[in-house]
């Protein structure tokens, strides 16, 4: 008997084993999903809500647009039984609407909904039929259109076209006004070369402040953030502005305070920007330390009055971003937190950072002379990304003598102690972060006659002591 029961077991098991097997491989596991489900439904009570397209004015219903991007965006409208494609805004950009005569399954606080596309009766205008079991609907109806407007508005958010404004040149008794134009840089945070903890440190502080709306105002704060991006010319600061742009789907508003005629104007210009918006002041350093090219027409507290965005209930949902090529002769009061939130340090390229730029430049991942650059670079020696960029784009048909062509830069860099500089910091990689609250970098940029000078005392040191190890700046003479 017992023998009996096993092979009933281990038939049934195949049986169950074979049977799944075949579902699994032909739609009938679809089909039958389908049948339960159709069941099931048929031991509920639905309740229905219609969201037309326009109302009795013929005035288009916001709510319908946004279901219908959410909708769009939904997996199932793509599993349905039919789809229509549509091009969206952007070439590339295919959208998926679900067919009148099917029905659209979403889940939602592990309720299901159903969504219908019907003709409207009173006129030519479409309508969405909403039905929601009347045991949820209380629980989940509102939170479920609250739902949508945000997954509809991020949508549209990282679909419309980013724009650039300027402010244009300052006319007598004439305020500053914003030009805008199509924002199509190409830089990207994939683009740009930094070090991969930096850039996920700087994403996640950008996408918790989108989500902080709420906290901000609990504090009593604007809802505003500000970043310093500092470091020598060519290193990346204003490509890295655009990738945050695209980043964030932010317009980005550039005002040259070259432009402005006296301090109201960046206030007036801040009045007329919108939310979601990046607010870019390039090259701060030479209004602060009074280095820039045209006598500046905005006062210190002027500017200052701007960074602390003083007339607060204008600054909601942007981010100030100001650039500098060094902080060194910046009283640090200025660049309090509060004032900058996070500093971010663009430094000279390294050999990592190097071979990163040879790899995304030249296709090149390993190089028989790369022993020889990092040696260059471990002497001291640097370019700055947009140098080695750009030797390598103008040689890119010949990678050996791009290399060779960035070697004898570094080592004419080297010579001639260009006044770029050397990046040295406690870590020896050249560059610390910027902490949201405030930052700072470890590095000490020295200048090569600084470092001769450094040296020199050293040896006169070594001589009375022993012997030091002065590592790579042996190499320096
Ligand atoms: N870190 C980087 N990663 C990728 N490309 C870079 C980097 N730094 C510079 N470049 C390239 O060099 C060129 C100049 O870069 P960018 O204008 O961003 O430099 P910058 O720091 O703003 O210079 P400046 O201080 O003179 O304004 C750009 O074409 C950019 O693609
Ligand atoms: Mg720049």
């Amino acid at each position: 008997m017992f023998v009996i029961n096993v092979i009933v077991l281990i038939l049934l098991i195949t049986f169950i084993v074979l049977f799944k097997r075949i579902l699994s491989k032909t739609s009938l596991l679809y089909v039958v999903k389908k049948w339960w489900r159709v069941f099931e439904d048929r031991c509920h009570v639905y309740q229905s809500f219609k969201i037309p397209e326009h109302n009795d004015l013929y005035q288009e219903n916001q709510l319908y647009r946004k279901v219908q991007t959410y909708l769009s965006s939904l997996t199932s409208v793509e599993d349905s039984d039919y789809a229509n494609l549509f091009s969206g805004n952007k070439s590339n950009e295919i959208q998926v609407h679900f067919d009148q005569n099917d029905a659209v399954l979403d889940t939602f606080l592990s309720a299901r909904v159903y969504w219908k596309n019907e003709k409207s009766e009173k006129n030519q205008s479409r309508v969405f039929v909403l039905k929601v079991r009347r045991k949820d609907k209380r629980r989940i109806l509102r939170p479920y259109l609250q739902h949508i407007h945000t997954i509809s508005d991020e949508i549209e958010q990282r679909r419309k076209e980013l724009r650039l404004y300027v402010n244009s040149e300052a006319e007598i008794g004439l305020a500053n006004r914003w030009i805008s134009m199509p924002f199509t840089h190409p830089a990207s945070f994939d683009t740009i070369v930094m070090d991969s903890d930096l850039k996920s440190k700087v994403k996640t502080d950008l996408e918790n402040f989108l989500k902080s709306k709420q906290y901000y105002h609990k504090l009593g704060r604007v809802w505003k953030r500000s970043y310093l991006l500092y470091g020598p010319s060519g290193t990346g600061k204003s490509s890295f502005v655009s990738a945050m742009a695209k980043f964030l789907s932010y317009d980005v508003y550039n005002i040259d305070l070259n432009r402005v005629a006296d301090d109201s104007d960046p206030k007036l210009l801040l009045l007329q920007t919108k939310p979601k918006a990046l607010i870019v002041i390039e090259d701060l350093d030479r209004f602060l330390v009074g280095k820039s090219t045209s006598a500046p027409t905005i006062s210190l507290s002027g500017i200052l009055n701007f960074m602390d965005g003083i007339f607060s209930g204008v600054g909601e949902e942007r981010i100030m971003i100001f650039t500098m090529n060094t902080k060194e002769q910046i009283d640090p009061q200025i660049l309090r937190p509060g004032r900058i939130d996070f500093h971010l340090h663009f430094p000279l390229c390294d050999f990592p950072r190097f071979k990163t730029l040879a790899n995304s430049h030249l296709g090149l991942k390993v190089h028989k002379l790369f022993p020889q650059v990092e040696e260059i670079f471990q002497t001291g020696a640097s370019l700055s990304p947009a140098e080695i960029g750009e030797i390598m784009i103008s040689n890119r048909s010949s990678p050996s003598r791009a290399l060779r062509t960035v070697i004898t830069a570094l080592q004419s860099n080297k010579q001639n102690g260009a006044s770029l500089g050397l990046t040295h910091s406690s870590s020896g990689r050249g560059e610390e972060v910027g902490e949201p609250g405030g930052v700072i970098c470890r590095e000490s940029v020295h200048t090569v006659r600084e470092f001769r000078k450094l040296y020199g005392l050293l040896r006169r040191s070594r001589r009375q002591e022993g012997s030091m190890d002065l590592g790579s700046t042996e190499k320096e003479n």
